[in-house]
C-alpha cells in the first residue's frame, strides 16, 4: 500500500509574531520543519513526503537545506491562501487515487512514530484515522455577551491533533467541495461526504507551535531527548 505524508506549512504564524515564519525557527539546533520531516522518515522510511510552502519561500527553504546539510528527499509544493487551499494543493500533487495519505501540520514536530504507524494503519482498515487527545482541565461552555457559562462533561471531548490519516480516493473526493468556514482541519472536510470520522489516541507532546512560550516547551522537550 503506497504512504504518502502531506506536511503542511504555507501559512505565516503570524500569533508567534517572529520575524522568520515559525515553521523555519530553529530548536535543538535546526529548523522546525526538518525534526517533522525526520519524524515521518523515522516512523517509516517508505513513506513519500511532500512538503507543502508559502511559494515566495522557495529559495529560503533550498538555501536552509543547503546550510544545514538536510538531504532528506521531499517534494516541494506551493500553499495556498488558507490551510484547506494547502492541503488541497498537497493532495492534487498526488497522481494516484490508490493508498493512503497522513495530512499533518508540519508545526507539530512532536508526534510521536507510534501515532503515525497507527493513524496508517487504522486508516487502511476504516478509511480515516484522526490523532485526538483528553482534556486536563474541566470544561466550560460560555456566552460571550453575557457572561452565561456553563460546566460540560469534559469526558465526552477531546482535543484534535493531526496526523489526520486517510484512504486517498476518499479525501480527494471530499477536497472537490468548495470550502466552508467550518472546515478548520480534514477531518470537517471528510465528514462533510456523510462520512463519519475514526478517532486515534494522540501523544501528549504533539503540540501545534503556534505562540512564543511553546518553542520554550519545544525546547525542553528536545533537551530532554538527548
Ligand atoms: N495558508 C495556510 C495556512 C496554514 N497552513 C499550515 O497549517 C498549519 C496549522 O496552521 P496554524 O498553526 O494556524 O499556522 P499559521 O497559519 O502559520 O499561524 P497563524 O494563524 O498564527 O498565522 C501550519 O503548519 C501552517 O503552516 C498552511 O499550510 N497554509
Ligand atoms: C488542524 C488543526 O491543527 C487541528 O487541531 C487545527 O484545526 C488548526 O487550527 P488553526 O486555526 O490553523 O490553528
Amino acid at each position: 500500500m503506497d504512504k504518502v505524508a502531506i506536511l503542511v506549512a504555507g501559512g505565516r504564524g503570524t500569533r508567534m509574531g517572529t520575524s522568520i515564519s515559525k515553521q523555519y525557527i530553529p530548536i535543538g539546533g535546526k529548523p522546525v520543519l526538518m525534526h517533522t520531516l525526520e519524524a515521518f522518515y523515522h516512523a517509516d522510511s517508505q513513506i513519500r513526503l511532500i512538503l507543502v510552502l508559502p511559494k515566495d519561500d522557495f529559495e529560503f527553504w533550498k538555501d536552509l537545506c543547503f546550510q544545514y546539510d538536510f538531504t532528506l528527499a521531499h517534494q516541494v509544493v506551493s500553499g495556498g491562501a488558507t490551510r484547506f487551499q494547502s492541503v488541497k494543493n498537497g493532495l492534487d500533487a498526488i497522481s494516484t487515487s490508490s493508498g493512503l495519505v497522513a495530512i499533518h501540520d508540519a508545526v507539530r514536530p512532536f508526534v510521536s512514530g507510534g501515532v503515525i504507524k497507527e493513524s496508517f494503519e487504522k486508516a487502511e482498515k476504516s478509511g480515516s484515522a484522526i490523532a485526538v487527545v483528553p482534556l486536563k482541565d474541566s470544561l466550560r461552555e460560555v456566552s460571550i455577551h453575557d457572561g452565561w457559562s456553563q460546566f460540560r462533561e469534559r469526558h465526552k471531548y477531546r482535543l484534535v491533533q493531526t496526523p489526520q490519516t486517510f484512504q486517498l480516493d476518499k479525501i480527494k473526493k471530499a477536497f472537490e467541495t468548495p470550502e466552508r468556514g467550518e472546515f478548520t482541519d480534514d477531518a470537517t472536510v471528510y465528514e462533510f461526504q456523510g462520512w463519519q470520522v475514526t478517532l486515534i489516541d494522540g501523544n501528549m507532546e504533539n503540540i501545534k507551535l503556534t505562540t512564543p512560550e511553546d518553542l520554550e516547551y519545544a525546547e525542553f522537550l528536545l533537551s530532554r531527548k538527548k
